[in-house]
């Protein structure tokens, strides 16, 4: 892979390899787009096989938070981390205390927070060494874990989503698939339940699915069986990549709405699910509450307030779709072209000279 002809493809700012002999740290950080402000996106733990499939993987995420924050709104750039190792057997105070002065090396050009395979307890180490990360623990003044506001904003744009499909958005005894019952799903099944939708589910783990079924009255059924099932919105809630050849001839959902990253596997898929005349919540724009929920730090976190921010998800997913109206293009370029647009005006509105010129975080 030639480093250089990527970046400079998609104008990423900065790539920072981390080494720590001590505490085993190989860590990359991606700074992507600063022009809205500090690059802010979690660090993910992995035990990717080679150096590169991390180096793919951190620039395609970083890239991924500058859209996800310039969509959401937010006065916050886009960037992403990379730890190569298993979370289960490769975390220690001092490998992450490490990953934190190399953060703290970066002067609030990243801001780090949880992604897979990290957890709030990793952010109060990394917090050791560092201000510059978010979700650590609600004792530090922080917004703890993101992912029950991670699950209201996925909640808050469905509803959107299915207002756009069924010209209502009530909930309420509509039939939801969903892939995955983690920390994120699980607490969108307990918002979905409270609104009378009836949940079908799955996941490789049993206990997850026991959970759903037990705490919401949900039916399980098999992990390839989700996409074929009868059901009115489907809810990727696992793993990217999930929109697919193989899995679109099967869905029977009008909306796709759900929390995973990278959902569509290629562009196409994206084109084609639209041609179909489904519903599609972009996945950066439905998922973006755990990021404004952390990012609400940087201003003293007021859980009231990101709150009603991860609210206006449901706006945004209709904004969206004036745009893909506007422009007659799938939802995922609609929203690629919002983002966009607003990095483009503030970077614009930014060419005036200031002497000593701050962002709005006094950080
Ligand atoms: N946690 C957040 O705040 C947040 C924010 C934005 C996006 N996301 C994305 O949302 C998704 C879920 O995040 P999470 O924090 O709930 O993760 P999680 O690991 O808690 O949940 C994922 C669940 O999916 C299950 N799973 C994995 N492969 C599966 C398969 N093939 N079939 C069925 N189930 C499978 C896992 O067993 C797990 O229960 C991820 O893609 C993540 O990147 C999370
Ligand atoms: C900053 C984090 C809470 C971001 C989250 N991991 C995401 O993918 O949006």
């Amino acid at each position: 892979m030639n480093i250089f002809d990527y970046m400079q493809k998609y104008d990423y700012e900065q790539l920072v390899f981390c080494q720590d002999e001590n505490s085993g740290l190989k860590a990359i950080i991606c700074i992507h787009d600063t022009t809205l402000g500090p690059a802010l996106g979690g660090t993910r733990m992995w035990p990717y096989q080679t150096e590169e499939e991390a180096i793919i993987d951190v620039l395609r995420l970083g890239r991924g938070m500058t859209y996800k924050n310039a969509a959401a709104g937010l006065n916050i750039g886009g960037g992403k981390a990379v730890i190569i190792g298993d979370p289960r057997k490769h975390k220690s105070e001092e490998l992450f205390r490490a990953f934190g002065r190399y953060i703290q090396g970066l002067n609030g050009r990243y801001i780090t927070a949880e992604d897979v395979g990290t957890t709030v307890a990793d952010m109060d180490m990394i917090h050791l060494e560092t201000d510059y990360v978010t979700g650590v623990s609600p004792a530090f003044g922080s917004s703890g874990n993101p992912s029950p506001v991670t699950a209201y904003g996925v909640y808050r744009g469905m509803k959107a989503a299915a207002k756009l499909a069924f010209g209502s958005d009530s909930l309420s005894g509509r039939v939801v698939a969903v892939q995955g019952v983690g920390n994120v799903a699980y607490n969108l099944c307990r918002h979905l339940h409270e609104e009378g939708a009836h949940l079908i589910v799955t996941d490789i783990n049993e206990e997850n699915v026991n959970r759903a079924v037990n705490d919401f009255g949900a039916k399980a059924v098999g992990v390839n069986e989700i996409f074929g099932v009868e059901c009115d919105i489907f809810s990727p809630c696992a793993l990217g990549a999930i929109i697919n050849d193989d899995t679109i001839p099967l869905l029977k959902a009008k909306v796709i709405a759900g929390a995973a990253n990278n959902q569509l596997k290629e562009e196409r898929h994206g084109d084609l699910i639209h041609e179909m005349g489904l519903i599609y919540a972009p996945d950066y724009v439905i998922n973006a509450g755990g990021v404004i929920n952390v990012a609400d730090e940087l201003q003293g976190y007021n859980r009231e307030r990101a709150l009603k921010k991860v609210e206006t998800i449901y706006d945004t997913i209709l904004k969206v779709y004036e745009i893909a109206e506007r422009d007659g293009v799938p939802s995922y370029k609609a929203a690629d072209r919002m983002a966009e647009e607003r990095i483009a005006r503030v970077s614009k509105s930014r060419n005036t000279f200031l002497k000593n010129g701050k962002t709005v975080y006094d950080r």
